[in-house]
């Protein structure tokens, strides 16, 4: 892992598809940083009320205490003062607002760590993903475990039916494939996302 500087703020990205073990990766960050005597805060959009209505829960059931918020500016008006580390799961959740957030607390001297999905269940970057990565200091990218094949997975199969972005699931709704074994449903209207290059 990165020998952090001190005194000074920056943003972690931990990114992946659904069951990468980003959540895994942000509570364990966010462990060490109470071993290290930090005060660490914790959100995540109401919205993700799959395990809990506010604590954040991985898909292996490792839990973290954290506040649901409606939108990313209440993390400013909810931060405590002497806070020094922050982290954010299900942050694709948010608007593009939240790298303006993000950014504030970085330069204010925080430690921020991101959680999300990089991409949609169609293999779409998963805006406000790549703008936060853009602008992070660190960027990690977890893979699964494809379901069909065993390859490392970067995409999340959606096995409902919705043409809704947003559609909020576990197992049952979603499961991790390779780029091989991932299916994007295509939208109306939407062009095709990949070019046949070879016969
Ligand atoms: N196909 C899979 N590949 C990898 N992990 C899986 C798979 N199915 C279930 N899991 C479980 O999901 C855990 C990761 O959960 P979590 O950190 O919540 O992922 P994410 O936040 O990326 O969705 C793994 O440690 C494992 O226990
Ligand atoms: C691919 C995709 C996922 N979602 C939802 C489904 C879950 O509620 C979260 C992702 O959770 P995880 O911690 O990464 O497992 O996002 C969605 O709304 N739209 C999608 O395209
Ligand atoms: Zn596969």
């Amino acid at each position: 892992m990165h020998q952090f500087p001190k005194d000074i703020g920056w943003i972690e990205v931990i990114c992946g598809s659904m069951f990468s073990g980003k959540t895994e990766e942000l509570i364990r960050r966010v462990q060490r940083a109470v071993y290290g005597k930090q005060k660490v805060q914790v959100f995540k959009p109401r919205i993700d009320n799959r395990y809990d209505e506010s604590a954040v829960v991985s898909h292996s059931q490792h839990k973290v205490l954290s506040t649901a918020i409606e939108r990313a500016e209440e993390i400013f008006y909810r931060l405590a003062p002497d806070t020094q580390v922050v982290g954010i799961d299900e942050v694709q959740f948010f608007g593009s607002e939240v790298v303006a957030v993000v950014e504030a607390l970085a330069n204010k001297g925080l430690r921020v760590i991101c959680a999300g999905l990089d991409q949609d269940y169609q293999g779409r970057p998963f805006e406000p993903m790549p703008q936060l990565m853009a602008v992070s200091e660190y960027v990690t990218k977890e893979l699964a475990i494809c379901v069909v094949c065993g390859n490392p997975a970067n995409r999340s199969q959606r096995i409902v039916s919705s043409g809704e972005r947003v559609v909020v699931g576990a197992a049952g709704a979603y499961e991790p494939r390779c780029r091989k074994c991932h299916v994007a449903e295509p939208a109306e209207g939407t062009p095709p996302q990949t070019l046949e290059l070879f016969d």
